[in-house]
């Protein structure tokens, strides 16, 4: 679904600065893959390049064939509109609005009629088991309900691929596992495809793999199997190697 080809990032400024080099990923249809790396690593660099938020300054992003970085803005916005679901650490919802109204945003946006957007949002929120707060505006919900109504909202129009950025960074631990498990449910179930980015080793022990970058660099993958108490214990390894840790690793949630 997804090929990311020998991509790079520079940053001009008065000093420019080079985010990201070579990266090559392929992500494919059901896929459910981690990134992880050091702060300044070029994690959220990743995301915005396959976001179509920006552009990479070398290299080629191919989604389902196209290549997105040479899409005209009109077909940027419609592509990212339709094929693409955004998560992000602060759930980005309007708070006078209820969750319904938020859910249903993306599907006004594009100018759906009422009864099948009503269907729609029903069928999401049973999923998602968010049906009893639809009514509630996001400053009566928790933490851990705007998240899934946030999900909600990201996947109302069935995209073919979900980003998501620091999607538990705003949670305690028990918030981020029922979120990490819904987003797990969802990949499992409905085969959709997700990238999320994340500090958080418990978050990240529930993809089916987990892509570490250093330094803008591709550095090392892994992948889950089975168990992933095993899985967790691995992405622990890994991050102690690839050092810049220590002050994640010291605050590290208990799986
Ligand atoms: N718009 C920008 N202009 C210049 N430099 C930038 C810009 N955005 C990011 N950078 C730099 O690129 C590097 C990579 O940043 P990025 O946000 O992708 O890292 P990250 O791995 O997501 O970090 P964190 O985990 O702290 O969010 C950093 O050194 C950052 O300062």
């Amino acid at each position: 679904m997804l090929h990311v080809r020998q991509v790079s990032k520079i940053y001009e400024g008065k000093v420019a600065y080079r985010a990201l080099t070579d990266i090559d990923l392929t992500i494919d249809d059901g896929d459910f893959v981690g990134i992880m790396g050091p702060s300044g690593s070029g994690k959220t660099t990743l995301l915005n390049l396959i976001a179509t938020i920006d552009e990479p300054t070398t290299g080629e992003i191919l989604f389902d064939g196209k290549t997105t970085n040479k899409l005209n803005k009109n077909e940027l916005a419609i592509f990212r509109r339709r094929e693409l679901g955004f998560v992000f650490q602060d759930f980005n919802l309007l708070h006078t609005l209820t969750v319904e109204e938020n859910i249903v945003l993306p599907l006004t946006l594009d100018g759906n009629k009422v009864s099948v957007m009503k269907h729609k949002v029903k069928t999401i929120a049973e999923k998602l088991g968010i049906t009893e707060i639809m009514k509630k505006r996001i400053y009566e919900i928790s933490g851990g309900q705007a998240q899934r109504a946030a999900i909600a909202r990201a996947m109302i129009h069935s995209p073919k691929l979900l980003l998501a950025d620091e999607p538990t960074g705003n949670l305690d631990s028990k918030s981020a596992r029922d979120v990490m498990e819904l987003l797990e449910r969802i990949n499992r179930e409905q085969k959709a495809t997700m990238m999320l980015v994340t500090h958080d080793a418990v978050a990240a022990s529930y993809c089916n793999r987990v892509v570490f970058i250093k330094d803008g660099r591709f550095y090392t993958e892994i992948h889950r199997g089975d168990n992933r108490q095993t899985f967790f214990q691995k992405i622990i390894d890994t991050l102690s190697l690839l050092g810049g840790y220590h002050n994640d690793v010291s605050t590290i949630r208990i799986p």
